[in-house]
């Protein structure tokens, strides 16, 4: 199995302040995996981290072969769009979705890419197919929508472009329980072909037995596979 994404010796944060500590990782293509800890333990900063949205003291990370590293002298945030360019997809923490926009505008804002943009009826389609809710609701403003309708406009636009990598940072968060498992589930469903998922949650029974491995996170260091992680904290 090729390795989507390889991390080595990563030490990242924010400017000088250190939250990761030497974080060694391989997810393959394929896998689905989830990483678990409580809330300020550095999930979204290794997100982050991953996207080029913060900078690093040390280490690498490959996406599918290829270094995407960059320290924080370049600044964060600087090389993203290559990084995405390169098949990395992101579905945010908190959705970062905009309010005025329809739920199709939303999903055409995903389709970035010539390729992706040259098939965005289809693209949409199969979003539509794993988020039905979505269907009758595509020229509705997001603003009017439900908690759990925009978090799955928010993780639709991660899934028009084919990426290698998606990385969905608490897709459950904020939502009734009911609504965050059926997000989950729909997420869980979704064909990955060579591609990989990595999915953040604080709440390991959304993960349990419907991901391949899942991972702890606890004080910037992981801590090996789901049974680990469930004692943490
Ligand atoms: N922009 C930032 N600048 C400085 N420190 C930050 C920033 N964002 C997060 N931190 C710090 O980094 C640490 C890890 O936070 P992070 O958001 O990665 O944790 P998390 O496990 O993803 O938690 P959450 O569930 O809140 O996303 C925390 O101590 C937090 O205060």
């Amino acid at each position: 199995m090729s390795e989507i994404l390889k991390v080595e010796g990563l030490s990242a944060g924010y400017g000088p302040l250190r939250v990761l500590h030497d974080l060694d990782l391989v997810i393959h293509a394929g896998e689905r995996v989830g990483i678990v800890g409580l809330n300020g333990h550095g999930k979204t900063t290794l997100f982050y981290a991953i996207a080029g949205l913060t900078g690093w003291q040390r280490g690498s990370i490959e996406l599918a072969g290829k270094q995407i590293g960059r320290t924080r002298s370049q600044g964060p945030g600087r090389y993203t769009h290559q990084i995405v360019r390169q098949g990395l997809a992101i579905m945010p923490q908190g959705d970062e979705i905009f309010n005025g926009l329809t739920v199709e505008e939303h999903l055409d804002s995903g389709a970035f890419t010539p390729e992706a943009w040259r098939t965005r009826k289809e693209r949409k389609e199969r979003v539509l197919d794993i988020f039905e809710p979505l269907r009758k609701l595509m020229k509705m403003p997001v603003g009017r929508l439900s908690g759990g309708e925009r978090r799955m406009v928010s993780i639709g636009r991660g899934l028009m472009t084919d990426a290698r990598l998606y990385l969905a940072d608490e897709p459950s968060l904020g939502l009734a329980p009911k609504i965050g498992l059926a997000v989950m589930e729909a997420l869980l469903k979704i064909d990955l072909k060579g591609s990989a998922m990595f999915i953040a949650e604080q709440n390991v029974a959304l993960l349990e037995g419907k991901v391949d491995r899942i991972i702890g996170m606890h004080a910037g260091k992981l801590k090996g596979e789901a049974s680990a992680a469930s004692r943490l904290g």
